[in-house]
Parts: structure tokens; sequence; C-alpha cells
């Protein structure tokens, strides 16, 4: 077991929100989505249908273009679609108002990109408070659960570090705390490990199992990565903006161990 798993184990929070019963938490049903350029339209989601259960730890794959990008962006509410309905806990994402799903997706998302999309004038501690300073949190409750989540992902030590004082596995660990501190219902990964060394990319693969079996955090991430892909325990293929392949597996215990070089 690695030393953030520990980390993760012994820091644990007790978890908000009942996971891991298998329910629907995503529904996508015949979505579309296509992108136009003046007299150019591009389909990117040709009628997709997805279910994704509480508690799944869900990678996506398939060739550069297929729409990996394009369904986190959507299925997220990031992005307009152009038919077709997302369900999220129950609730239609375009059906509701721009204001209410932006609401709706700081109080039931959070998001990890690969650019880490840190604020760089703010500490890692308050970079990981934010979202819940947003959704009103208290300030005092807000810092004592950022530097609990620090804790968790092996960055104690790293609290009062500006993103450009830390290396860029440290930054990426800081965005894994900040999508997780407010205990979304679902976090979306977009190529979470892309700007990583294989070393430094096991590590982050090996802590979103942790925070995935621990807490049942659902989390979907879209990766070029095989090895990352394997880590997951559902891995869904794309090609051409539909689902080209979806099989769940069991990883081995020590698969994040075994990611290492
Ligand atoms: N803003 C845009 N305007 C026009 N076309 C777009 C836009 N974004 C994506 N596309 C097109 O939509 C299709 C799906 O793109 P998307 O970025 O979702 O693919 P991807 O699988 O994530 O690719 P990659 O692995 O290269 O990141 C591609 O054909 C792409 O060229």
């Amino acid at each position: 077991m690695s030393r953030f798993s520990v980390a993760a184990r012994t820091a644990r929070h007790p978890a908000e929100r009942p996971v891991g019963d298998g329910d629907a938490l995503l529904v996508a049903q015949g979505v579309r989505k296509v992108y136009r350029t003046g007299e150019l339209s591009v389909l990117a989601l040709d009628d997709l249908d997805l279910t994704v259960r509480s508690g799944e730890l869900v990678a996506v794959m398939g060739p550069s273009g297929s729409g990996k990008t394009t369904l986190l962006n959507c299925l997220s509410g990031l992005d307009e679609i152009d038919g077709g309905h997302v369900l999220v806990e129950g609730n239609d994402l375009f059906e509701m108002s721009d204001h209410a799903r932006t609401e709706h997706r700081a109080r039931s998302m959070g998001f990890i990109f690969q650019s880490y999309n840190l604020i760089p004038v703010f500490t890692a501690v308050e970079n990981v408070e934010l979202p819940l300073l947003l959704v009103g949190v208290p300030a005092e409750e807000a810092r004592e659960r950022a530097v609990a989540m620090l804790g968790r992902v092996g960055l104690a030590h790293r609290e009062r570090h500006r993103p450009n004082e830390m290396s860029g596995g440290e930054q990426q660990r800081v965005t894994v705390a900040r999508a997780l501190v407010a205990r979304p219902a679902i976090v979306w990964a977009d190529e979470p490990t892309g700007n990583l060394d294989s070393a430094m990319a096991a590590q982050i693969m090996d802590l979103l199992r942790q925070l995935n079996a621990d807490d049942g955090q659902t989390i979907v991430l879209v990766t070029h990565d095989p090895v990352i892909g394997a880590a997951a325990s559902r891995l869904i293929r794309m090609r051409d903006g539909r689902l080209a392949g979806d099989s769940t597996t069991v990883p081995p215990a020590d698969a994040g161990d075994a990611m290492r070089p």
C-alpha cells in the first residue's frame, strides 16, 4: 500500500452522502452534440446512452477525436447539448436555467483537469477551501475541512505553498483535494495524469482509487493511458461519438502499486 493510501485510511471523514448502493447517479439518454463552425458541422456525440452508478470509478478511453472530452463536458453540464437528456440524481441538467445548472454543478460536481487550473495567487489550502466557501460553508469550517483534505492527499506540509512552489504531482494532488473536499456526487477528471511522468501518474491514480474505495466517491475520468484505464473499475470505450465498449472489472487491490515503474 502506498503512503497516500495509508493517509487516506487514517484521516478518513465520515461520509456525508449515502454511497455505493448501486443506484443510478447519472443517466444520459440519446445525447447528441453537434459542433458547428461556419458551414461545417461535426457530430461529436451520436445518440449516446450511459448510466453511471454511485460508487463507480469509470475510465473513458478511445481514439483522438472520438468524443471523450465532449462526453465529459456535456454530461457535466459544462457545455450545451443538441438533443437528449442528462439526469444527475434525478435532476435533468438541461431543463434547468443556466443559473440553476451552475449552482447544481457547484453543489454536486468536482472537476480535475490536466492543467491543474489552480488559482496561482492562492495557497494550497486557499485553493482547496474555495468550493466550500462558494456554497456558503462558514470560513472556519471550510478551513478545517480543507486542511483535513490536504492531509488525506499527503500534502499537510504544503498547506501554505502557492502552486508555483509545488511539483506537478503535488499541484495535481491539490486539485484532487479541491475536487473532492465538498463530497460532490460525482467527480469528472479530463486526462488527470496527462502532464505527469509515469510514477506521478501512478500516485494520482492510486489516490483516486483510494478515495473511491474509502468513501465510495464516484469518479469518471478520461484517459489515453491504458495502464490508468485498467486500474478503473469500469472501462468505457468510445468511437465516433458512440460507446464502442463497456466492461466492468475488479482490478487487483495492488493495481496501483503494479503501475509504478
Ligand atoms: N469546439 C469545437 N468546435 C468544433 N469541433 C470540435 C470542437 N471540440 C471538439 N470538436 C470535434 O468533436 C470531435 C470530438 O472531439 P473531442 O475533443 O471530444 O474528442 P476526444 O476523444 O476528447 O479527443 P482527444 O483524445 O484528442 O482529446 C472531434 O472530431 C473534434 O474535432
